[in-house]
């Protein structure tokens, strides 16, 4: 056919077809064909529109397309490639690999203060300070007797506060946060804040707010494309709450300096200044700085304190919700510790129904989906590619959930976790604090810390639901899943001739 004939069929709509099959087809082809598979997106958006409409959990709406498109799957947030693994081998081999154990950058927070700390770090600096964070903890007794004397100290004095409610119906939240919070100030600052002190509860809102920020709409701290879009109201509230934080935790930090003595190491803070200094001056490269100071400790009071705080409340939630179990921890408490005495670590052996409950309670309320992982460098996991820059994202609320591991797991049961002579039995797909190089830092602490209060409270206290309110397990989605506000009210046990261990 003569150019000038075939010309003459052309008009604007087949040009305009043409145009539109043409950027789809590209669009389609760019996709390299080995990535994990996943729900087709829009050129520009990504998967946003189809995100933008799930109204259940978002760990439970993944859950769902995990059981469509398998274990490992993608799915686009703008030009931000997002995998999601849900199945624990391949979690566990994923999380094995230093490919995978970098972290997406907050953006916003660079924007206020460029650096990073053990919780945000990737690659080298991510290693030094994980090396240096997890011995300087150690040597200030994570895991160990002499910490959870501090941790009972603390335990104590939220008896004390719990006792002033007079029976009076109370939200738990912010007493079980003041005593989490506490231990981590310790940790941090080498002592313990009275609850009424301003800093502290300055540094608690603080906290809070970020937190609650997180729940609405964290994702815009991981992808980049937010830190420029600094008119959008969720990106402003971002950057006035790390402003906030940045300076109530400054001052902190330059308070405890002046106090900062060489020969003396007094908490985690000291011991980072001393390593600091010496790596400085003996020439040796090092991540170590002010900066990442600042940011390694706000990362120890923002990974453990929601946390640990509202597992507590998931505790107490659940101890009221289930009267039968309260009273057989506290039946196992009294005839293992007795009533002259409170429980210590040294008990937690012989206290295996209360470790069953713990472990369900871990099973239960947990960080969905993990603290998002970034692909360092081009990777494969389970055959798909993984390329460098991908977030990756664990969803351990689908392997503590899965129907094929845990019977019936909606049903509260903590004797999933004893055996027929009624041992406790260790599981290994229990993975609340993640797998792998990068797991939780703060494990030993945080189990410290629940076992500690736990024992005491059920030891001190009969918890119970103000008359006539129900208990909803419902949880608050934010990072963690926290319980909704709720009351309780404590009766003291008979306990006049209890004196501490
Ligand atoms: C019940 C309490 C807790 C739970 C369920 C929990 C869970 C987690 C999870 C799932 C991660 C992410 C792991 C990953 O990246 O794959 C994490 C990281 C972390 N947690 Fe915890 N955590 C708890 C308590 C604590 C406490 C008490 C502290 C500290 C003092 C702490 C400090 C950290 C830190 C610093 C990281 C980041 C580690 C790194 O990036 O190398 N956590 N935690």
């Amino acid at each position: 056919m003569d150019i000038a004939v075939l010309w003459s069929h052309v008009n604007i709509r087949t040009v305009l077809l043409g145009l539109v099959i043409f950027t789809v087809l590209s669009w389609f082809f760019r996709r390299p064909k080995k990535l994990p598979p996943g729900p087709w997106g829009w050129p520009l958006l990504g998967n946003i529109p189809q995100l933008a409409r799930i109204s259940e959990p978002v760990h439970e709406a993944l859950s769902k397309m995990g059981d469509r498109y398998g274990p490992v799957f993608s799915f686009k947030v703008v030009n931000q490639l997002v995998v999601v693994l849900q199945d624990y081998d391949v979690i566990k081999q994923a999380m094995d690999q230093y490919q995978l154990n970098g972290r997406p950058s907050f953006e916003i927070s660079q924007i206020t203060l460029p650096g990073h700390g053990i919780l945000t770090a990737s690659g080298a600096p991510w290693v030094e300070l994980r090396r240096f964070s997890s011995s300087a903890l150690r040597k200030l007794g994570m895991g160990k007797s002499s910490l959870g004397k501090q941790i009972s100290t603390e335990a104590q004095f939220l008896v004390e506060e719990i006792r002033k409610q007079g029976g009076k119906s109370f939200n738990p939240k912010d007493m079980l946060q003041n005593a989490v919070a506490n231990v981590i100030c310790y940790l941090v600052f080498g002592s313990r804040f009275e609850y009424t002190d301003v800093r502290f509860k300055e540094l608690l809102v603080a906290l809070n707010y970020s937190h609650e920020l997180g729940g609405a709409g964290g994702v815009v701290e991981f992808v980049p494309i937010f830190a420029k879009l600094t008119f959008l109201p969720i990106v402003k509230k971002h950057i006035a709450s790390n402003r906030a934080f940045e300076k109530i935790m400054g001052n902190l930090l330059k308070e405890h300096e002046k106090g900062y003595q060489p020969e003396i190491s007094r908490d985690y803070t000291d011991a980072f200044y001393s390593e600091m200094k010496a790596k400085e001056s003996n020439g040796q490269p090092t991540f170590m700085n002010p900066v990442s100071l600042y940011y390694s400790v706000s990362g120890l009071f923002g990974a453990g304190t929601e946390t640990t705080t509202s597992t507590l409340g998931w505790i107490l939630l659940y101890m009221i919700g289930y009267p039968e179990i309260q009273t057989k921890v506290q039946r196992e408490i009294d005839s293992v510790v007795g009533r002259d005495r409170l429980p210590q670590l040294s008990d937690k052996p012989k206290l295996v129904f209360t470790q069953a409950v713990l472990s369900e309670i871990h099973r239960v309320s947990i960080v969905p989906l993990g603290v998002p992982h970034k692909c360092t460098e081009d990777t494969t996991v389970s055959g798909f590619h993984i390329p460098e820059g991908t977030i990756v994202i664990t969803n351990l609320w689908h392997i503590l959930n899965d129907p094929r591991e845990w019977t019936n797991p909606k049903e509260f049961r903590p004797e999933r976790f004893l055996d027929s002579d009624g041992n406790f039995v260790r599981r290994e797909k229990l993975i609340p604090f993640g797998i792998g190089r990068r797991f939780c830092l703060g494990e030993n602490l945080a189990k410290m810390e629940l076992f500690i209060v736990f024992t005491v409270l059920m030891h001190q206290f009969t918890f119970k639901a103000p008359e006539g309110a129900s208990v909803s397990f419902k949880a608050r989605e934010a990072l963690t899943l926290a319980p909704i506000p709720y009351e309780v009210v404590a009766i003291p046990r008979n306990s006049e001739h209890i004196n501490n261990p």
